[in-house]
């Protein structure tokens, strides 16, 4: 197969179950080269078994899937070392300094990034002579990542990067992340923060029940720039609102009614997460409205336990 230079990521029809359940369910995909996107979906929603499937970590049952130009069920090594995967939860190496393991797994790849500027990138310069199993939650995670961008990716995988992440350590991270994807790495983000999701992604899926319900960009998902405004205001003490597709119709004639300052004037439109919730309650309302065998099949069925990893 030869290699498109502007899709990182094409999928089409995948399915991927567990003991005859559905995890993933004719899922299709396609993520341009450089860019950063998203899948969202709520827990169990199939986003893992996804990702580990793009990333060669999981057999499908169906479906074809490119990524960088490659089925990853049969890549090789090469293939391998042009993507980075930072996953859920990591562990192991716990008395080696962050120094020593970032040092080690640089020697893995040809053409590494510097070792020393990997690690000032993420933010973990005071701790380079720390043991692994000394560092905080989120300074680990900032070390998952560290060893995921050594090799120079192509595609870098991130699934939940920031799960206990405080408030500031996020923002630099995020400053991380922009300035990976700005210097053109194709980036696959997983998150349950919708901020994140937001501040990060071009584009956005939505996953429920195995399928992408929703694809676009931020400001577009789900019909979002379609959205009714709406306006609140206070008029003889008492708070009103209104929903209006006009809203600087509206806010005209109540300036022009109420004078040139209108109390307590308020002009807001859904946020991601408002529109987020009503495409999973969508989604969720369809599903229990034509149950499908699947559906029925996950009542009574037991889940495989996790299949060996291939090497
Ligand atoms: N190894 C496995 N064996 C059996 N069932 C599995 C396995 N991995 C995932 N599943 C099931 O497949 C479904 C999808 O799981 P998956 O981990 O892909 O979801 P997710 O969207 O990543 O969820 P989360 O947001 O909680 O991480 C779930 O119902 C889960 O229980």
């Amino acid at each position: 197969m030869t290699e498109p230079t502007d899709t990182a990521i094409r999928v089409r029809g995948l399915r991927k179950s567990y003991a005859g359940v559905p995890a993933v369910d004719g899922l299709d995909l396609d993520v341009r080269t450089g860019e950063v996107f998203a899948l969202l979906g709520p827990n169990g929603a199939g986003k893992t078994t996804t990702v580990e499937i793009l990333e060669g970590y999981r057999h499908r049952d169906a479906g074809d899937v490119s990524v960088l130009g490659h089925d990853p069920q049969s890549a090789g090594a090469g293939w391998r070392k042009r993507i980075g995967i930072v996953l859920q939860s990591s562990g192991g190496h716990d008395e080696i300094t962050v120094e020593e393991l970032v040092g080690h797994f640089a020697g893995y790849y040809p053409g590494a990034r510097d070792p020393d500027e990997v690690i000032a990138a993420v933010g973990l310069d005071e701790k380079r002579r720390t043991r692994a199993r000394h560092l905080s939650g989120g300074q680990r995670r900032r070390l998952d990542v560290a060893l995921g961008i050594l090799g120079h990716p192509a595609l870098l995988f991130l699934d939940e990067p920031t799960t206990g992440f405080d408030p500031e350590a996020r923002r630099e991270f995020w400053a991380l992340i922009t300035s990976l994807a700005d210097g053109g790495t194709t980036i696959i983000l997983t998150t349950h923060y919708l901020d994140e999701a937001e501040h990060l992604a071009d584009r956005l899926g939505v996953i429920t029940a195995g399928r992408i319900v929703a694809l676009d960009t931020p400001d577009r998902l789900g019909g979002r720039d379609q959205d009714q405004a709406i306006v609140g205001w206070t008029e003889d003490g008492v708070p009103r609102t209104a929903r209006t597709s006009e809203p600087t119709a509206l806010v005209a004639e109540l300036s022009a009614r109420l004078g040139a300052e209108v109390p307590a004037l308020t002009v807001t439109r859904p946020t991601l997460e408002d529109v987020y919730l009503r495409l999973i309650d969508g989604a969720a309302t369809t599903a229990s409205a034509h149950p499908s065998p699947s559906t029925a099949r996950s009542t009574i069925q037991p889940a495989d336990p996790q299949e060996p990893v291939p090497s």
